[in-house]
């Protein structure tokens, strides 16, 4: 569904995406960690074009360089941020109404809103401002806001920061959801070990931009050359 070639991009003689070369298939769960700094949130801003770069990237076999963000929310890809950006004066209903408009180019749909706003079991809140939202109900809107794009891959950035077990396991349950009864190919960056190793089909690893590891979820995280410079021995004996 979505491969990059040799991806490469400089800020003025910083490389902060080094050759990189990746694939991830239709309908998958593809994870992407590494240490701060390592370029992961720099790949998704290649992805949805906020940045030109060197090298190719083709979403279902279509080259995206040099495609606006616009174009390519048009074109199924979508994306959350780290910190949750929600419109606070407007209702849970609105804010899933504002993303119906845009993405896909079919418009407003209210029956589609009326799915998300059961599918995100929103059904009470859905008057409520989305301000008035916990962390966790803020961070279930905004991939709802961006699954309101009707998007064909979801770009998930550190899902989990900042939120307790709990939170934590109620997010992996809903990322799966929209896996696997939406049939939304995902990407997501995490620290969480645990969150990739259970959640992911593969596992990309980067280090200065560059590949150092990827795969099974299982074997990357026993790799030497991870552990070394990412996880840590203390992970690895851990686990
Ligand atoms: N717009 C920019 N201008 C200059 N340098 C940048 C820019 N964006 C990112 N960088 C640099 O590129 C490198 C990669 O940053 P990036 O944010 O992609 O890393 P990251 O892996 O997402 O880190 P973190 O886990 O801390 O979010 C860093 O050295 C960062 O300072």
């Amino acid at each position: 569904m979505l491969e990059a070639i040799h991806l490469t991009k400089k800020f003025g003689e910083l490389v902060a995406v080094n050759d990189l070369s990746f694939k991830v298939d239709e309908n998958q769960i593809f994870g992407i960690a590494g240490p701060n700094g390592a370029g992961k949130s720099t790949v998704y801003n290649l992805i949805t074009g906020f940045y030109p770069f060197d090298g190719k990237l083709l979403f279902n076999g279509k080259n995206i360089a040099g495609k606006k963000p616009h174009q390519i929310a048009k074109m199924g890809i979508a994306r959350t941020f780290q910190v949750p950006r929600t419109f606070p004066s407007l209702t849970v209903e609105e804010a899933l109404s504002v993303g119906s408009r845009f993405g896909d180019g079919n418009g407003f749909d209210s029956e589609y809103v009326d799915f998300l706003l059961h599918f995100l079991n929103f059904e009470e809140e859905r008057s409520c401002n989305t301000g008035a939202l916990d962390l966790l109900g803020k961070k279930k809107l905004m991939m709802g806001a961006a699954l309101a794009t009707r998007p064909k891959l979801l770009m998930l950035d550190e899902p989990m920061a900042g939120s307790n077990a709990h939170e934590i396991q109620e997010l992996m349950d809903f990322i799966r959801r929209i896996n696997e009864e939406m049939g939304v190919t995902i990407i997501i960056i995490e620290h969480f070990m645990k969150v990739l190793t259970e959640l992911t089909e593969t596992l990309l690893i980067i280090e200065s931009g560059a590949k150092i590891a990827s795969g099974d979820p299982e074997d990357v995280t026993n790799d030497k050359q991870v552990v070394e410079c990412y996880l840590g021995d203390a992970y690895a004996s851990d686990n």
